[in-house]
């Protein structure tokens, strides 16, 4: 089985930092006061040590956050809740390479069953994978995993985690990143790894990993 990274492996970097990064970010400030954001507040306020933030402290702990890529996360589920406005109004949609669809159709055929394993909330990666410039892609995936699932991308524990979930033994997993420490992550739980080097994504380095360009080799 595969499970796959997001950003750097299916889809375009500069896409989630310039298109969806600054939408979150422009909406932060008027959504954190919303009801459904109450939980996501509290996490910030605990974060931080400070139980007594007010939302303009708190607006800037989360932005802060948002301008250093950290993934953590309170973020990223308020960006899954900002992003599913921006999907379902229709300005935003999500990219994924050229090269990714065939695959995922290869791998249907073939009985290779899918996941997703992303620091975006695993709403956002839903959210994501059903808007695609291809049209709805969700199907094809069997499962998602995220920090709050799983835990931490560069924690091996954290694959140890999913391969639990999956029932499956580690050696019948691949993991596919564009991050070389992700891949380490993956390697010392025993599962097979791809590094995804993308040129448009500045083509990362992904250490001793078997290096690709495009999912069309896979
Ligand atoms: C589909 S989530 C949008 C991208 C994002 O917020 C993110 O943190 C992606 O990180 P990844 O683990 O997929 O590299
Ligand atoms: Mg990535």
């Amino acid at each position: 089985m595969i499970v796959t990274d997001i950003e750097g492996t299916t889809s375009s970097i500069s896409h989630v930092h310039e298109v969806l990064f600054p939408y979150s970010r422009a909406r932060v400030a008027d959504w954190i006061g919303r009801a459904e954001c109450a939980g996501i507040v509290e996490q910030v306020r605990a974060e931080v040590g400070r139980p007594d933030a007010g939302l303009d402290e708190v607006a800037a702990v989360l932005v802060g956050w948002l301008d250093a890529d950290v993934k953590i996360a309170p973020l990223k589920s308020l960006q899954g809740l900002i992003w599913q406005h921006g999907y379902d109004s229709g300005e935003l949609t999500a990219h994924v390479y050229e090269d990714v669809p065939p695959a995922l159709e290869r791998w249907r055929a073939a009985g290779v069953p899918v996941y997703v394993y992303s620091s975006g909330s695993e709403l956002a990666q839903r959210l994501w994978f059903r808007h695609t410039q291809h049209g709805d892609l969700l199907d094809y995936f069997a499962g998602h995993f995220d920090t709050v699932s799983a835990g931490p991308k560069k924690a091996a524990e954290s694959y140890r985690v999913i391969t639990k979930a999956l029932g499956a033994e580690p050696s019948a997993i691949t993991f596919l990143s564009d991050v070389a420490a992700e891949l380490d992550a993956a390697a010392a739980a025993g599962w097979h790894t791809v590094g995804v080097s993308r040129p448009a994504d500045g083509s990362p380095e992904v250490g001793r990993h078997r290096r690709i360009t495009t999912f069309d080799v896979l």
